[in-house]
């Protein structure tokens, strides 16, 4: 079964306060989901493969570790996981970066793909697959399917709010895949809005309501 890590660093969880806040501006939600992002790119490469190389130092000789050069794709599901985005470059520059579109279907919240672009060595790639909201997780379910199809085996999924019930869905439709949450709310209501959740995070980020 997939591991489900809940990362509730003190940071994270700060700056989850303020971006959960309806009163907070446009600016400082998607500067805050960047930099939420950045810490999750953080914990989340804490398993990457390292190598020794030999290295002079001013003052000896030393075996150190550099990266082994594991290539790593971020997939962001458009349009709110482009707000994880650059943050996650930050710390993994040489990442290569697709793109799924999805939107949520109002009425039968099915996720309707209207867009997919992946690099051409997507099958040799780690992916992160990143969006900030895991709801019924049909959106996430599709996304991961997608990039399945195109070969790819070793695949994560990065979010900053789960409902139990997309976590449960998530689990069961891809049981190979890792889940990364930085917080993990209550329930969905009858919208299917995740309770307490921060409302809707593409509005939120791209100031579109
Ligand atoms: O788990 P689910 O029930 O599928 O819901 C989660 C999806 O809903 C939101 O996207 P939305 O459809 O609002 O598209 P947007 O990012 O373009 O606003 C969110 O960014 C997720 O992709
Ligand atoms: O609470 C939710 C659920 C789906 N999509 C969002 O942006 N927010
Ligand atoms: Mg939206």
């Amino acid at each position: 079964m997939p591991k489900v890590h809940v990362m509730d660093h003190p940071l994270i969880q700060h700056k989850m306060s303020y971006i959960r806040d309806k009163e907070t501006s446009t600016k400082v939600f998607r500067e805050l989901v960047d930099e939420v992002g950045a810490l999750m790119a953080y914990e989340v490469t804490r398993e990457l493969e390292l190598e020794d190389v030999e290295v002079e130092t001013p003052i000896t000789k030393m075996t150190a570790k550099r990266l082994s050069g594991k290539k790593i794709a971020i997939v962001p599901i458009l349009r709110a996981g482009l707000g994880m985005q650059e943050g996650m470059l930050r710390l993994i520059p040489s990442a290569r970066v697709g793109h799924v579109g999805l939107y949520r279907d109002p009425v039968t919240l099915e996720a309707i793909e209207y867009y997919a672009k992946f690099p051409g060595d997507i099958e040799e790639r780690d992916i992160f697959v990143i969006d900030p909201m895991l709801a019924t997780g049909a959106s996430a379910v599709e996304a991961i399917k997608a990039i399945k199809k195109r070969g790819a085996k070793k695949i994560s999924f990065l979010c900053l709010i789960a409902a139990p019930e997309g976590v449960e869905v998530l689990k069961e439709a891809h049981p190979d895949v890792n889940i990364y949450i930085a917080a993990l709310d209550e329930k969905l209501n009858d919208k299917s809005y995740i309770v307490p959740g921060l409302g809707d995070a593409g509005d939120r980020l791209f100031g579109t309501k």
